[in-house]
């Protein structure tokens, strides 16, 4: 068996001890997994600063800061996920109990990325433990050091039967991938989403896949010019544009294009010095292949500030170019480095046009002080997440579903995303072996006026708000005891010869435009069925 085999085999035997199901067990996995990056943070610092130049403060406010936050929100808030959902009833299900029960899937694997090696491949394992899963987690192996890191740090925090990490990098995960698996979590670009994809489809293994792309961002005329470029260019330039959400381009109107130049000038200088080589928060790309990759884009676009490189420190200066054309090499593939080109467009209508016209990005940015132009700009286009007068940040909203739409990807997480994405939403309705009389309009013979009946239940709705169900509780006592004063008075084998009735509450909403539960009509209807109590 390879080393791959092994750790999925003792992983899935894990599992299915049971183990990883009562919800103590789980946050006690979720605690370990806290301390390790209060009590490793050196360590782990360390490694992505030999990996990406990442300083120790950036490092934690951008890695561990929001995984702490996601572990101490699933802490809190497990045993309300985890909990029976309940769900509306129709009058079909009414003395029905009927909800949604998470569950476990089973057996997850989690193949991260590189350029945020813990938040991007520890996020997903959160979700995977709070649900109650198994784990098998394969970090990057592009960021050598904090692989490393995380393959000897996590087994001496978290359960490393259920949750081990496997490293390695395309052979170690093509032979992950042959095996089978509940579900495939890949953070990464998309050619490989669809190697992952075609993997999973073999064992018909469901898939999150988030993936990246060119994420535009428009500047409309009408904004603070200085704040919005402060803020693109924090987006832009941290971990040096290495971030799938970062603002790949920038469109204007041409009449703002060299103010917006000066300004992103400004912040860079402001930010990152005069220097940025020499400044620790300016990060580095992650090797050589990736440096020429970058540098080769740009070619054939005009300059407005940096440009220059150092391949030997896999350093690139912050760099703006002007005036670049849709053909143009930068424009052709995500850039995921620090170079920011700017498309100039006539306004509102030819950006949105321009931005239909590419795949749907994973974020989409739009600078604006006119709420009509931010709300055109989200009715008008799509993409994973929207984003109006800032960069970056709604990746740190727990309570925002972050993942991509198209080619961006598919599935999300974060907060209760992440749990609800890794388990199984099982519904579950649980009948009690009584009142078999209610089921005789769908058992056969079928008559028209079964289905006359079928349709009255099934299609009947109500949603009558507080006072509503108030005002039908104190009905319904009335009924019952009208009900019951009528067995009372008449002879029991005379009322089951001849009257065969039974009574049923339907619950009809009039509604009035613009008022809800404005009025409600309560009928009570004979049926030539049995009796229906209405809890
Ligand atoms: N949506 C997100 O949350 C998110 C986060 C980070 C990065 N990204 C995107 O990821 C991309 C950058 O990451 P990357 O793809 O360079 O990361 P990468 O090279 O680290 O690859 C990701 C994972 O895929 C595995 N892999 C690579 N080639 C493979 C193959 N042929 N078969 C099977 N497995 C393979 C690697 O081992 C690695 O674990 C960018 O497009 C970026 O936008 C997206
Ligand atoms: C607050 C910004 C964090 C950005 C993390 C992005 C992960 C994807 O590359």
């Amino acid at each position: 068996m390879s080393r791959e085999q092994q750790a999925v085999a003792r992983a899935r035997k894990a599992f299915e001890t049971g183990r990883s199901r009562p919800l103590e067990y789980r946050i006690i996995q979720l605690k370990n997994l806290q301390r390790l990056f209060i009590e490793r943070e050196k360590d782990i610092s360390d490694a992505i600063k030999k990996d990406l130049n990442k300083s120790e403060v950036g490092t934690q406010l951008f890695e561990t800061l929001g995984l702490e936050g996601e572990i101490n929100l699933a802490i809190r808030k497990l045993k309300e996920w985890a909990a029976p959902r309940p769900v509306e009833k129709n009058l079909l299900t009414l003395s029905d109990t009927v909800y949604i029960q998470p569950e476990p899937l089973g057996l997850v694997l989690i193949i991260g990325a590189w350029n945020y090696p813990w938040a991007v491949t520890i996020q997903p394992l959160i979700g995977a433990i709070a649900a109650g899963n198994a784990a098998v987690v394969k970090p990057s192996e592009v960021c050598v050091h904090t692989a490393k890191v995380m393959e000897d740090l996590l087994p001496l925090y978290i359960d490393k039967e259920l949750y081990p990490v496997v490293t390695g990098g395309v052979a170690e995960t093509q032979e992950l991938l042959r095996q089978r698996f509940d579900y495939i979590f890949y953070t990464g670009n998309g050619t490989v989403g669809k190697v992952i994809m075609e993997a999973a489809a073999k064992h018909l293994t469901p898939v999150t896949l988030e993936l990246g792309g060119k994420s535009p961002c428009y500047i409309d005329k009408n904004c603070d010019i200085s704040i919005a470029c402060r803020r693109i260019t924090w987006g832009k330039y941290t971990n040096c544009g290495q971030t799938c959400i970062a603002p790949d381009y920038i469109l204007c109107d041409p009449s703002i294009q060299d103010r917006v130049i000066e300004e992103v000038k400004k912040s860079i200088k402001d930010f990152y010095t005069e220097n940025p080589k020499t400044c620790p928060d300016y990060g580095r790309i992650i090797n050589q292949r990736h440096f020429k990759r970058i540098m080769a884009l740009v070619g054939d676009s005009t300059v407005a500030a940096g440009g220059d490189g150092d391949e030997s420190d896999c350093f690139i200066a912050p760099t703006v170019l002007r005036d670049v054309k849709p053909d143009a090499k930068v424009m052709q593939e995500e850039i995921f480095g620090p170079i920011l080109p700017i498309l100039p467009v006539s306004g509102l209508d030819e950006a949105i046009k321009f931005i239909n016209k590419g795949e749907k990005p994973l974020a989409l940015y739009v600078f604006s002080a006119d709420e009509k132009v931010i709300s055109r700009m989200r009715d008008e286009t799509s993409s994973g997440g929207f984003l109006a007068n800032d960069c970056l940040v709604h990746f740190s909203v727990s309570s925002l579903p972050f993942g991509g739409v198209g080619n961006s990807g598919m599935g999300c997480y974060h907060g209760k995303f992440s749990f609800d994405q890794l388990s199984h939403l099982r519904g579950c309705l649980i009948k009690k072996l009584k009142m078999e009389g209610v089921n005789n309009m769908r058992y056969p013979p079928h008559t028209p006026k079964k289905l006359g009946w079928a349709r009255f239940f099934f299609l009947t709705t109500f949603d009558l708000g507080w006072a509503g169900r108030m005002l039908l509780l104190a009905l319904m006592a009335v009924v019952a005891a009208f009900v019951l004063q009528v067995r009372e008075t008449q002879d029991s084998d005379r009322l089951r010869s001849r009257v065969k009735n039974s009574y049923l509450i339907s619950v009809d909403q009039t509604q009035q435009p613009g008022c809800r539960n404005s009025s409600v009509v309560i009928k009570i209807k004979v049926l030539h069925m049995h009796f229906i109590y209405l809890h």
